[in-house]
This record gives C-alpha cells, structure tokens and sequence, in this order.
C-alpha cells in the first residue's frame, strides 16, 4: 500500500532518529535508539494528569505474560501478546487491522525459562518485525499483516533456544538474539537484511570448543577465561543476548547486554573460576560487521545468574564537570552502573538496593567480593536472588529531572551447590532438571532471611544515589515511561496503572487495570492529541508462580488521553483462590521423596503447593481433589499440550507421581494445620 495505508513506510533509521526531535511517534521498543523512553510529549502534565481518562481498550485474547511496549506510527498501533501473536490496531480508537499468529508449536512453550512472552516488535520500510517463540524471525507487511517472509534464527533446533526480545533495525539489518541460558545453549546475536532476511553478521557472546577454529579473535580472547575442565562448549556456555540493545549513530556503535552462565554455578562451569567473557557483560559491536569492540564486563564469572540484558540507556552527562557520552544499566546484581560509551571505561557503580555478594566497586570497575560470596557448598541466600534486583522490565531516563526510573525489586531465594550436578541429568531436588534446566544449584529448603519488595525508584545517575521511592505490596511491577509533563507513568503487579510527578514522587494519578502489569507504557500523538497507552497481562518468569491481585484478566492493550470517558471493560476473569486441596490419600512417608521431584519437575511453572494463589498457572495446593487424584490424566498425556503442559511419559515413572501426588497434598495439609494453629493462637489471645 502507498504511506497513507501503510505508515511504516515512512519508518527507517534515519526517521527514528529524527523522531526523538518531536516523539511524536513510538516508533522501536525504547521510543529512540538510546532507549531513553523519555517523551518530549508535554499535553498530559503534572497539572493536569488527574483528567486522563480511558479512550479505549483492547482483548489480546492472551492469558499469559503480556511484556510488549506498543509501538505507534501515525495512528496505527502494533503489539504483541503471548505466543508471539502480532496485533495492529487504530490506535485511536483500538478497532483491530489485522492480527498475526506465528504458530508457535505449544510443545515449545517448556524450552523457555521465564513464561511464553514477546516484548514487541521492529518497524521498518513498512514492514514489521516479530522474533517468534520458537526461533523464527519473520517479516510481515505492515499494511495487512500478511507475512513477506520467516527465517530460522537458530544454530541448532534440537537446542532449547527462544526468541522474548524486540528486534531492533539499525540501517539495512534487522537484528535479534535468543534465550535458553538456563537449559544450556551458547548465546548470539544476529543481524539479518531487511529486505531479504539474508544473514549479514553473527556475534556469539562465549566461545565454542577450543580444539576448533575460533570464529574471530573476540573468541580466542575469551576462551581463556573459562576453565576448559568445565568443558563449557558442551553445555553452550549461556551468555544470551535475550533483550537489550541500543545504539549511538554519531559513534556508529551498538550496544548488547548478555546473560548468565550456563550451569548458574560457576564451581561447575568453570571449577577453575575465571571472568568466563562475556558473560553478564555490556558488550560493544560494530552494527555493520557485527565486529567486536570492546566489552564492560558487570559480573565477572558470574555465579548467581546475574544476567546483564537489563535494558541500557544512552545520554550525555556531566560528570565532575565534564560531559560525558554514557551507558546507564541496573543489571540483577543490584548495581546502578555509569560507563562511558565510547570505550567502555568504568565510570561509576554503587548499589540500588541491599546486596550480599560485593561491597562495592574499585577504580578498574572490578568489583569487591564478599568472602564466601561464591563456590559455596553450605545453602545461602543470594542477595539479589537470580530474579534479579531489576528484570527485564525497562527503566526510563528523564534529561529534565536528570532522573533514571527503575522498577527495583527482591525476591529472596536461598541456593546450594549440587555436588552430583551433571548436564542435563535431572538429581531430584534440582529446580526443573526435568525439563532441561541446567544451574548445577538446588533451591534449599530454608527460609530466606530478606523479605520480597517492589519499589519504583527515581535514581540519579550522577551522585549514584535515591532522589525519592515509590513502595509496592509485591515484586514484579512493570517498566517505567517518563515524559516532557514532568511525569513517570508505571504498571504494578496489584494491577493498576499510576502517574508520579517526575521531580517529587507524589502520587498523582491512578486508575484499575484488572490484572497485573509487567509491561512498559508508551506515549504518543496523533491528530493533536497525546495518548498513553499500556499493554497488561499478567506473567514472566514471577508471575508464572505467583500474583498480587485477586484477578486474572486477559491480555489487553488500555489507551487513555485528558477528558476521555470510556468505560473500563467489565468482564474481567476472576480467579478467585479456592479452597486448599483436600482429600488425596497418600503414604505421609513419600513426601519428601515427592519434594525433590517436584522441585525437579514441577516447581518453576506450578509454584510451591499452597504457599501462594499461583501466578498465570495453577497453583496445585489449590487444585480440585479430582484433579490430583487422576494427575497422570494431564501428567502422562497430551491432554494439556495447548495450553503448554509437557507430557513426563518416559520422564517420570508412575511410582513417583504418586510421590509427588503425597508431596503436593501434603503441603496442602500442613498449610491447612498451619492455619489451624495460627487462630488457636489468635483466639486464646496471644
Ligand atoms: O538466560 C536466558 O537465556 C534468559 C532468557 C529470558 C527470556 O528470554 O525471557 C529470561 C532470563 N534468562 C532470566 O534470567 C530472567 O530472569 C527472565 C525473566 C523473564 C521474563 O520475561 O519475565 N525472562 C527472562
Ligand atoms: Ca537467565
């Protein structure tokens, strides 16, 4: 179609360059290629933010984690939902153009760590960019939604790689990274053509077998910083590329942050230690050779799988009287860190919230252990935890405030070394060995210390230290919006939407979005108007497990702009708790055997058995006696496959069903006599 069906023609590097002059449009995942998602749009302020109303909203027909940030061009909205399903939308009144399943096969739905999410797409020439689920990269003309063309972005398809990213476009490539870190895969990034999807550059992030040729010398560098007696190659190493990327066109240089290490525990990746380049690392590349630059490496030889994805912002700061070209990160080990972008020195890191593992930085940007931090063989609790002291969820940086916004948090664990760890064997008692994952660590039976938080915080970059904080009742909130009216919009996991003045943190604005919120905002403007909109859906790798809300809705994308008066949509799903399971007879003798194979096969989508009211997924504490009594229905069957539930036939015998059926009533049983005790205690008064 011609600009007028189709306004992604107009969108190209040199458009999304020139559109952070105005921000009129949204038009890549962090509104600009320096991920700022700072908009000069100034209708909606501070003074005026408590007349936004909702215009409209959308079903996206999606009951699992919905992480994109819709990306609008001229009035036409494209978002995406669980399963990697692509929506086009009038962005002014939320009626559908056009909807794009990928198909992803729901048997791959186990090969991902952190829930079947998608945090949107690329926008290029009039085409739009999806990384699917499954690996595929495809292309789809944006003015219909018809796919021009779909290619393999995977090395090896017998590998349990996932594509959860955004594809970013820099000049002519289209370019995308994978997932699977917590399996075993060996993590790159791609750079495709956009037109063709010809493969223009590949950059892997750990290096393979050293008996084989490297693949360039960023490689050879790097294998000798890993311990060959852990025979890493075999596993893939980790370091996946599974989110950020941004890019300066003035250095011509993009920017990547990489993930954790395959197994977590480095005693058993590389026994000898070793900074294992480039895991948990900024790395910088060339964009059109994909070559090598330099790299910052945030955690060296990480052992508690403190990825460094975590989203990365580009500005210009002065910094003891000098401006400096910077690269801001809140990676998962808890460190706010200020590097110059242009050769990667370290400038600054201090920490955003309690940690346990360092106790500060050096000069070099090394940091300072704690004793006993790593290679330990007694349980101990990682602070952060490996949900990170910051996800995935995007921060946003306001030049007005000076201010960087973090969706800050702690999700306390407590982890111990699995001394019989082996790749891809599953020791019971190993969280999800059963389905591939590989972290060479047990999740220990002992209660963490630390207490789970969620807090917005407004950071400033240059003295590294709070300006103010906003706390929530539960981790997990989503990403942050910051705008030219002086405001940070966010997303919580109790399910609501919120305004903040930027400056001060007062609470300005609020309203219900019925389920809970993980996502980042976007705003945007269109026939004189600056909308804002948020797409919710409650899930990722927390929300999996557990909630904060009494409801789960659908995914659905909420717009609002002042004055508008339409009507929140009522029929949200109520998933109320329901009464602990009762009733399943088991031998009480089989609980702790059953334990360990629930942790090893059940725990990381399923949960703890009635600890919590369960996430996107069912908490099995909960379930319908008919449902446990006859669990080898679902467990030895395809008869949940749609929904993504593996069949264990050939995994687990029925003899330890049986068990986990005693652990999973069990739990329900001391949690149900734990109540009991606790109103005796309350009712005798004490
Ligand atoms: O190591 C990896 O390859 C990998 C991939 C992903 C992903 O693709 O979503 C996550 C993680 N790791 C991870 O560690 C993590 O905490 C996480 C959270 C989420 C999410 O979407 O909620 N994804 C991921
Ligand atoms: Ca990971």
């Amino acid at each position: 179609g011609d600009a007028d069906d189709n306004p992604a023609a107009g969108i190209d590097t040199a458009a999304i360059i020139a559109n952070d002059n105005t921000t009129r449009n949204w038009p890549s995942y962090g509104l600009n290629y320096s991920e700022t998602r700072f908009s000069r749009l100034d209708q909606i302020t501070a003074d005026n933010v408590g007349k936004l109303g909702l215009v409209w909203s959308y079903d996206l027909k999606s009951r699992r984690g919905v992480e994109a940030t819709p990306l609008v061009v001229d009035g036409v909205m494209y978002v995406t939902a669980s399963w990697s399903v692509v929506h086009a939308l009038d962005a002014a009144t939320g009626e559908p153009l056009w909807t794009y399943d990928p198909e992803v096969p729901r048997e791959w739905g186990v090969k991902g760590c952190c829930d079947v999410v998608n945090r949107g797409v690329a926008i290029h020439d009039g085409k739009v960019y999806v990384g699917a689920f499954d690996g595929y990269l495809h292309a789809l003309d944006a003015a219909t939604g018809e796919r021009l063309w779909k290619i393999d972005t995977l090395i090896d398809r017998s590998k349990p790689y996932t594509i959860t990213g955004a594809p970013r476009v820099i000049n002519d490539r289209v370019i995308i990274g994978n997932g699977g870190a917590e399996y075993g895969v060996r993590g790159y990034l791609t750079a495709y053509d956009v037109e063709t999807g010809k493969q223009a550059w590949r950059w892997f992030s750990v290096p393979g077998n050293p008996d084989e040729p490297f693949e360039n010398d960023s490689m050879k560098k790097a294998a000798e910083t890993w311990d060959p007696a852990g025979k890493w190659w075999e596993e893939g190493g980790g370091g996946t590329m599974w989110d950020s990327i941004a890019y300066d066109p003035e250095l011509d240089l993009m920017y990547v942050g990489t993930g954790n290490g395959t197994p977590w525990n480095q005693l058993q990746r590389s026994p000898a230690g070793g900074d294992n380049l480039y895991l948990a690392s900024v790395v910088a590349l060339d964009p059109d050779t994909g070559e090598y630059q330099w790299h910052y490496q945030h955690t060296p030889g990480d052992s508690w799988d403190y990825t460094s994805t975590q989203h990365i912002i580009l500005a210009d700061l002065d910094i003891d009287g000098k401006t400096r070209k910077v690269l801001m990160q809140a990676p998962k080990n808890g460190f706010f860190f200020v590097i110059d972008r242009t050769d990667g020195e370290f400038i600054s890191a201090e920490p955003f919230v309690q940690v346990n593992w360092a106790e500060g930085y050096d000069d070099n940007g090394r940091p300072i252990e704690v004793a006993g931090a790593r290679s330990r063989t007694d349980p101990w609790e990682t602070i952060p935890s490996p949900y990170g002291a910051h996800n995935w969820h995007p921060m946003s940086f306001n030049p007005d405030t000076g201010l960087v916004y973090i969706p800050a948090q702690g999700v306390p664990l407590v982890v111990q070394n699995n001394p019989g760890y082996e790749y891809n064997k599953p020791t019971p008692g190993s969280p999800n060995a059963g389905l591939g994952w590989n972290t060479g660590y047990f999740f220990a039976n002992v209660a963490p210390e630390a207490t789970p938080f969620g807090t917005l915080l407004a950071w400033d970059p240059v003295k590294q230290e709070e300006v103010w904080r906003a706390e929530y009742v539960s981790p997990w909130n989503g990403g942050t919006l910051t705008t030219a009216g002086n405001l940070v919009f966010q997303g919580t996991a109790d399910g609501r939407f919120l305004a903040y003045d930027a400056s001060t943190g007062e609470l300005l604005w609020q309203t219900p979005v019925g389920t809970g919120v993980v996502a980042a905002p976007s705003t945007w403007e269109y026939n004189g108007n600056q909308y804002v909109s948020i797409a919710v859906g409650w899930g990722g790798v927390y929300g999996i497990t557990q909630r904060a809300t009494d409801k789960i809705g659908p995914g659905r994308v909420f717009t609002f702009r002042l004055g508008g008066e339409a009507n929140m949509p009522e029929s949200m799903v109520l998933r109320q708790p329901s009464d602990l399971l009762k009733g399943v007879s088991y031998d009480p003798d089989d609980v702790p055997a059953g334990g360990a194979l629930y942790m090893t096969n059940c725990l990381l989508c399923h949960g703890v058995p009635a600890v919590n009211n369960g996430g996107n997924l069912p908490n099995l504490g909960y379930s319908h006696p008919e449902v446990i009594r006859n669990i080898e229905d679902i467990v030895f069957t395809d008869a949940r496959a749609a929904l993504g539930m593996p069949n264990f036939k050939g995994k687990l015998t029925e003899r330890e069903v049986e068990q986990i059926q005693a652990f999973i009533q069990g739990s329900a049983d001391a949690a149900r006599a734990a109540m009991a005790e606790q109103s005796k205690a309350a009712s005798s008064g004490e």
